[in-house]
């Protein structure tokens, strides 16, 4: 018997209660705390009311069969072990047990040896299940508590997308501006992946020309090239059944786009110099601030690459328009910040700051955002930190927002009309805010930038 904390619970029905009896006290010999029912309802009482580690039951069986039995329990505790027992013959509703989730059939009549085996494996399975589920919720946890906020929409549609696409190897490309947390959100799916135990190497496309980048990803053999005194195997193979993360990828040169395809297509890599192609088992996810389906129509990127690698597309809009997540980010920064300069006399960030960052534009998205907080936290001379005290270049200067008055007098509709026009576009074309920030409803707002300007 496999090594377990508590003796496992078996419930064991059989309308032949006889049958179900000589069995339960046969796995009682065996270590398991069984007990017999002679029919499904009473089994299905049993597995609601406590703690049941697995169900063996009958197939044919007056009033709820085994069938509607297995099935029931199944959706009482998802989890649950099922064996079925089923009479010589009876192969197809057998089979049908599988189909609807049982873990294995036996034919009777069959040794309580076979039983228990069976019992046993379906036993760890169940257990190993349990726990890849609960490591998997705590490495969820872990990418929360790692700090990823996401109240606004658009990053919860990201979080839940990459969630559920985590499991598989699908490529997965992220898109969105720099500093917006594309590299954050490529940690967050390889934690959430099966493959969390295993390396998540980051390679930046941009940064490197192209053959040395090409040694990088495939590695070299020893004397590829001026320099290359002994063999390296590169970031793929460093990898190994891990994730990959190349950054830029939009930048990569035309005949590396070539050569990642292949790696794509044929999951080999083969070192610069090497006639040797290696197998490898790595998940890739790309990102880019590009739009890559432009950068097809200039001939710059491969539409075939393209295809390959937007299998899974998510989009990382720009802070601006998600300003939902700013103050969250703004808090959580803060302390970070605080806890790096202890000496700081700012405490919190004072009203007309938090306004302020909700009105300016964060072209470095969260990267900016984070290093306006680091100076404020530096910089900031009282508890309530100011935004001037960030110390912005695009923060508007002081005066320049709002109307000016100048030329000729204009009737007030053709004011309304420009203004609210004006408003909008400073807003990013979000109506609701713009209605919001103009102290009128969207259907007024509609009307004024519908009118035409009265002459
Ligand atoms: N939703 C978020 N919650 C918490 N921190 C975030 C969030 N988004 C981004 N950050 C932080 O902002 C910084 C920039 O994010 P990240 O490096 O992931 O951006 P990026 O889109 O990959 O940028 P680049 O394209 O320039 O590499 C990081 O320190 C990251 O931890």
């Amino acid at each position: 018997m496999p090594d377990r904390s508590h003796a496992p619970h078996i419930v064991i029905v059989d309308d032949k209660l006889e049958m179900a009896d000589m069995l339960a006290d046969g796995l009682a010999d065996h270590g398991f705390s069984a007990s017999a029912v002679a029919t499904g309802k009473q089994a299905l009482a049993r597995i609601e009311a406590e703690p049941v580690d697995a169900l063996v039951t009958d197939l044919r069986m007056p009033g709820m069969d085994g069938i509607e039995l297995l099935t029931a329990a199944r959706r009482a505790v998802p989890d649950l072990p099922v064996l079925v027992m089923t009479a010589y013959g009876a192969l197809e509703t057998a089979i049908e047990s599988i189909r609807r989730g049982a873990y294995h059939y036996l034919t009777k009549p069959f040794k309580l040896d076979e039983l228990v085996v069976y019992l046993g494996r379906a036993l760890d399975e169940s257990r190993i299940r349990r726990e890849a589920r609960t490591l998997r919720k705590s490495l969820r946890d872990e990418a929360t508590k790692a700090g990823i906020v996401a109240k606004s929409p658009a990053m919860r549609a990201a979080l839940d997308v990459l969630a559920r696409v985590a499991p598989s190897d699908a490529p997965v490309l992220l898109m969105g501006p720099t500093g917006a947390g594309k590299g954050l959100l490529a940690r967050y799916l390889h934690a959430e992946s099966g493959r969390a135990r295993g390396p998540f190497v980051t390679v930046n496309c941009a940064a490197l020309p192209e053959p040395l980048l090409e040694s990088e990803l495939f590695g070299h053999a020893k004397g590829a090239f001026t320099g290359a005194t002994t063999r390296r195997s590169g970031l793929f193979a460093e990898a190994e059944r891990g994730t990959i993360f190349l950054d830029e990828i939009g930048e990569m040169a035309p005949a590396l786009q070539a050569k990642l395809l292949d790696v794509l297509e044929r999951r080999v890599v083969r070192p610069v110099g090497s006639t040797k192609e290696t197998p490898i088992d790595v998940r890739i996810v790309t990102a880019t601030h590009r739009d890559l389906r432009r950068r097809v129509a200039e001939g710059l990127f491969r539409e075939d690459l393209l295809y390959r690698l937007d299998v899974v597309p998510v989009n990382v809009p720009p802070l601006r328009e998600r300003r939902e997540d700013l103050p969250e980010l703004a808090a959580d920064l803060l302390e970070k910040a605080r806890a790096r300069h202890p000496t700081s006399r700012v405490e919190r960030l004072s009203r007309e700051c938090m306004l302020a960052m909700l009105e300016y534009p964060w072209p470095g998205n969260v990267r900016e955002l984070a290093h306006a907080v680091e100076r404020l936290v530096l910089l900031g001379r009282s508890p309530e930190a100011l935004f001037a005290d960030a110390a912005l270049p695009h923060a508007p200067a002081e005066g320049a927002q709002g109307p000016q008055f100048a030329g000729p007098v204009l009737p007030l509709r053709e004011v309304q009309q420009r203004y609210a026009r004006w408003a909008l576009a400073e807003l990013g074309g979000n109506k609701s805010r713009t209605a919001d920030r103009l102290g009128i409803d969207v259907k007024t707002l509609a009307k004024y930038l519908a009118d035409e300007p009265s002459e």
